[in-house]
């Protein structure tokens, strides 16, 4: 079996995902493939984690849990100073998972057998003021969602939980005033925004097809504007939500832009899940920045979003 102890450290998140017996499958697996774990105590741990295990001789991380877990190990290869070396592998634990589906890890024996041996693909990771996102960076509705749902609600019905929360949320959610400035795609957008998903791996669904182009130095960025309240917004959430027809969605491609928010109060933008409020965030994208493990349906290219 490939891996090797001394090179190779999986930082694990034991509160991802439904929160079950999953850590001693974990402990298996590593065990089975030689790799050291380095299993997190606290919010911010795998940060920690992450860049002593480098600093200790690290060149392989696996990332176990979420897409929250992800970010916060790659800010600790970020804080070791080491993502030109360090060689990341996600294995998937969390709930949504939603970043490991789109480098093509299926599950976590797949996310194990990668990191051991796989294909490594470099790709782009985003800036958001002084925070790193990998997966997007999302402000509005589902921002606002994924802050409420309790993490009872998420053990329970996992996805689920998302998509529950933000249909409640809709009967009252009061749009942003946004100014969206993306310097080099030449546009801006102004107007009320139920959100706004500046994506990097990840792209608004449509056409069933969520990963965006994570190699082309550009976000993928979708708006969908304040449209009518009410019965209608109700009846068709559910479709919005899971990539149906959209009419007041715009999208854009920039490697840098700005977000204005017109109001008086900062508002709540996800950052792979974790939250922080703004009134004004510049984003860029650092190029080629991360080396990780990809699976065989990851795709460097995918097919453009279809127009809804
Ligand atoms: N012991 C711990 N170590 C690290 N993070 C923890 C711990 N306990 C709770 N957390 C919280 O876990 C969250 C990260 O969860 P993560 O995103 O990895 O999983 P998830 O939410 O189940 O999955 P997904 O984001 O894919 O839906 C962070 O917000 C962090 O606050």
């Amino acid at each position: 079996m490939a891996g090797n102890e001394d090179d190779c450290v999986v930082v694990v998140n034991p509160e991802s995902g439904r929160g079950d017996d999953g850590i001693s499958r974990i402990r298996e697996l590593a065990a089975e493939y030689g790799f050291e774990l380095a299993v997190s105590e606290e919010p911010g741990d795998p940060v920690d984690l992450t860049r002593k295990a480098i600093e200790a001789g690290a060149t392989r991380i696996g990332a176990c849990g979420g897409d929250g877990t992800v970010n916060e190990v790659v800010r600790g290869i970020d804080a070791a100073g080491a993502l030109e070396a360090t060689l990341l592998g996600v294995i998937p634990g969390g709930t949504g998972n939603n970043f490991a589906g789109n480098v093509g890890v299926e599950g976590i024996e797949h996310g194990f057998e990668l990191l051991a041996e796989g294909e490594t693909r470099r790709i782009d990771l985003g800036v958001a003021g002084d925070q790193l996102f990998v997966n997007s960076s999302v402000c509005g509705l589902t921002a606002d969602a994924s802050e409420s749902t309790s993490s009872d609600l998420k053990g329970r019905f996992g996805e689920l939980a998302y998509v529950f929360n933000t249909i409640d949320r809709m009967r009252d959610f009061e749009s942003i005033p946004l100014h969206v400035h993306a310097e080099d795609a030449g546009g801006s957008w102004d107007g009320n925004a139920m959100f706004v998903l500046i994506g990097n791996a990840r792209r608004f669904p449509a056409g069933g097809n969520e990963q965006a182009n994570v190699e082309d130095g550009l976000f993928e960025v979708t708006i969908i504007e304040d449209v009518s309240t009410g019965q209608l917004v109700r009846e068709t959430a559910t479709r919005r939500l899971l990539g149906g027809e959209v009419s007041s969605l715009h999208r854009l491609t920039a490697s840098s832009l700005t977000v204005d928010v017109r109001g008086d109060e900062p508002v709540s933008f996800s950052f792979d899940g974790e939250i922080a409020r703004f009134d004004e965030l510049p984003c860029r994208v650092r190029p080629g920045a991360l080396a990780v493990r990809v699976g065989d349906a990851y795709d460097p290219i995918p097919p453009e979003p279809e127009d809804v």
